[in-house]
């Protein structure tokens, strides 16, 4: 819009009035901006009041039940805003039902709401008869556009109207406090607090304390609502209002503040952890933020922001994803998939580098976490770069911290096989892997699901049925080259010994047997795939590694002979092994790279035995097994070794 044009002055913003600022004495400085949480306030969850009177439907009291015993009470709100009795029967009703049929705690405090009108506080103070700890909401508002609109009140007749109604809250729980017992707290709620002058708001305040404070119960302090009935000034301003009221009245240590925010410029939540930083207590909400128009403050996203600042808000999220159903259920809404904490993407990324990164960060974690566990010494703090806080404590898993699309790189697609069937696959193989996904995703047009991530790497590395790998592991026998030469007992063969390997593998589903001889098992492997096969190939990178409990993989880089690998392992050919057997894990790896570069007309040589290892680049000389011996178990024994194959298809069928 331009201003300057002779339209300005259809200016829409020219309509509203910034916000007045709070009378602080000249040169006050503000507690708020300087103070950090340490405690949890206290919370009272009005889903059933608050955020029932704004939806569409409803909740009947079949549901209202539900969300009280399934989120409410399992979350653990001490206090709990269950109806607006006056509003109709079966409002009332459901207060009568909660309390005969016993479903409440006894350190769980009822709150009901009622106005300041006589004939509506009997009816609902009467709909708690027998509770054990009840708080009587009381409201009506105090603002000057509502003292003007709606009630034609002048500030003496607000006061008069509000005292009048504290006399009836009073004498009537004194009534039912002497027939049943009943704890009675007085929750007295100024509508509209944040629009309304401070100083009336204190005086106000102050005729309540006065007059509340006859009563008699153990518990006499008066609960102060301070509501931002609709939000329409910064959190700043709501802060300052809170202080300002905290610092003004009377006897403050009979007062617990309340926070009541509601939404409207989308900052409840700020101004709900602002307010707190200003004196208040208590915070009243709903879960997932329902209530009127956009909502009351979310009593979720507070108390979660409290908990990864190292504060416990006292309440039980660790089956997060369970409160997020059934409240969704009970209010009929939908929640947007990137709502703090509780949407279905927040705990996932998709961009390349941020997957890079929570790789990184989860390894490094995992590792710092097990020098405390084996040190007993510093704590396992939580920190995974784009990851706040651990899902896990919230009931999700990592399984979905990455997804895979267009945006991903390497790490992504790396992470998730590692998650899922535990390969921590070797750098340059994240390179040539990721192009196999890409491939796929753009064959598919699909999202690379984690199943579809796996998938991809059972098919391109020889573990599926369905992956058309022309060759697969059988059983491998090796054998030292004399009976006085042998294989050591830490793996390693001396170099003047040769082994002979005979394999039997599987060739486009036929049986067949290649025999081999050389230094070390792999070589000879490799000499069994050239002279019987007709398969030439230099090996290239191999790394070994331990998997899970029983598990030894190895990953292996080939390249076709004569064929130098490309610098970034873009387009390298793997193969992978996975056995308690080291050597058997070898030699699978090599057979499943193989498959790769088979001619398509593989030559059937008869066997042919080769009795000098070749000096060739690439050629695999011994292999220590001292590492994969590290890793777990060891890895051979004098004498003749004789593997079969485990059945991968089986192992890894996730
Ligand atoms: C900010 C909040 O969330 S406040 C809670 C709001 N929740 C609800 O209103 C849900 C339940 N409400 C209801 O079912 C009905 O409004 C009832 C049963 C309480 C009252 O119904 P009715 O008697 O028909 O009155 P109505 O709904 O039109 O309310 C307006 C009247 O109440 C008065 N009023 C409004 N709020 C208050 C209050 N807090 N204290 C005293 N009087 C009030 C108004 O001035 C108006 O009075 P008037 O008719 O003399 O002008
Ligand atoms: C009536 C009070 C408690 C309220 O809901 C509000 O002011 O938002
Ligand atoms: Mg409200």
């Amino acid at each position: 819009m331009n201003l300057s044009s002779p339209a300005a002055s259809s200016d829409p913003s020219t309509k509203y009035d910034p916000y007045p600022l709070v009378p602080f004495p000249e040169g006050y400085v503000r507690r708020w901006p300087t103070q950090r949480a340490t405690v949890s306030p206290t919370w009272l969850s009005t889903d059933l009041r608050d955020g029932n009177q704004a939806l569409i439907n409803p909740m009947n009291n079949v549901t209202k039940l539900e969300l009280f015993r399934s989120a409410l009470s399992l979350i653990g709100f001490k206090e709990i805003e269950v109806a607006y009795p006056s509003a109709a029967d079966t409002e009332f009703n459901f207060v009568r039902s909660l309390i005969e049929n016993n479903e409440v705690p006894d350190d769980v405090s009822l709150q009901i709401i009622t106005p300041a009108r006589a004939d509506l506080i009997e009816r609902s103070i009467a709909s708690l008869a027998g509770a054990k700890k009840a708080i009587i909401h009381l409201y009506n508002a105090v603002s000057p556009l509502f003292r003007e609109v709606v009630f034609r009140n002048s500030k003496e007749q607000t006061i008069d109207l509000t005292l009048n109604a504290v006399k009836l809250v009073k004498k009537l729980t004194e009534k039912e406090t002497a027939r049943s017992g009943t704890h009675f707290r007085l929750n007295y709620c100024f509508e509209t607090f944040s629009q309304t002058e401070p100083d009336f708001a204190v005086e106000l305040g102050n005729r309540v304390l006065e007059e509340w404070g006859k009563a008699r119960f153990d518990d006499d302090r008066v609960t102060f609502n301070l509501a931002a009935t609709v939000e329409c000034a910064p959190s700043n301003h709501y802060a300052d209002m809170v202080e300002y009221f905290c610092n003004n009245i009377n006897q403050r240590e009979k007062c617990i503040i309340s926070i009541h925010p509601h939404n409207d410029r989308g900052t409840a939540v700020a101004a709900t952890e602002l307010a707190l930083l200003a004196g208040g207590d208590r915070v009243e909400g709903c879960l997932l933020g329902n209530g009127e128009r956009t909502g009351n403050v979310d009593l979720i996203t507070v108390a979660l922001n409290l908990y990864s600042q190292g504060v416990s808000p006292n309440l039980d999220f660790s089956d997060l994803p369970e409160i997020v159903k059934t409240v969704a259920r009970c209010n009929e809404m939908s929640l947007p998939q990137r709502y703090p904490y509780s949407g279905a993407l927040v705990f996932t990324a998709f961009a390349g580098t941020h997957q890079d990164a929570i790789k990184k960060g989860l390894d490094l974690q995992r590792k710092r976490w097990e020098v405390v566990d084996n040190t007993g010494a510093g704590r396992k703090t939580w920190a995974v770069p784009y990851i706040p806080l651990d899902p896990k404590d919230l009931g999700y898993g990592y399984e979905n911290l990455i997804r895979v699309s267009s945006q991903s790189g390497k790490a992504g697609a790396a992470y998730i096989i590692k998650e899922i069937l535990g390969f921590d696959i070797p750098r340059r193989m994240q390179v040539a892997f990721y192009n196999v996904v890409q491939q796929e995703s753009e064959r598919s047009s699909r999202e690379m699901t984690a199943k579809l991530v796996s998938d991809a790497f059972r098919g391109a590395y020889g573990f599926l049925p369905t992956s058309g790998a022309r060759l697969r592991p059988g059983t491998f026998e090796i054998r030292p080259a004399s009976p006085t030469s042998a294989i050591s007992d830490d793996g390693t063969i001396t170099p003047t010994d040769l082994v002979t390997v005979i394999a039997e593998l599987f060739i486009d589903g036929k049986s067949r047997t290649i025999q081999g001889r050389c230094k070390s098992p792999i070589g000879a492997l490799r000499d069994a795939l050239y002279a019987d096969l007709g398969i030439e190939l230099d090996v290239g990178e191999r790394v070994f590694q331990k998997v899970g409990d029983e598990g030894l993989a190895t990953y292996i880089e080939v390249t076709p002979r004569g064929k130098t690998p490309s610098k970034s392992g873009a387009g390298s050919i793997w193969g992978v092994g996975l056995s308690a057997n080291g050597m058997e894990s070898e030699c699978q790896a090599l057979i499943r790279a193989a498959s790769n570069i088979v001619p398509t007309d593989v030559v059937f040589r008869r066997p042919k035995m080769i009795f000098a290892p070749r000096s060739t680049p690439g050629y695999p000389m011994p292999t220590d097994y001292s590492s994969h011996i590290r890793a777990g178990r060891a890895a051979s024994q004098h004498g003749v070794q004789s593997f079969r194959s485990s059945t991968p298809e089986i192992s890894l069928q996730g």
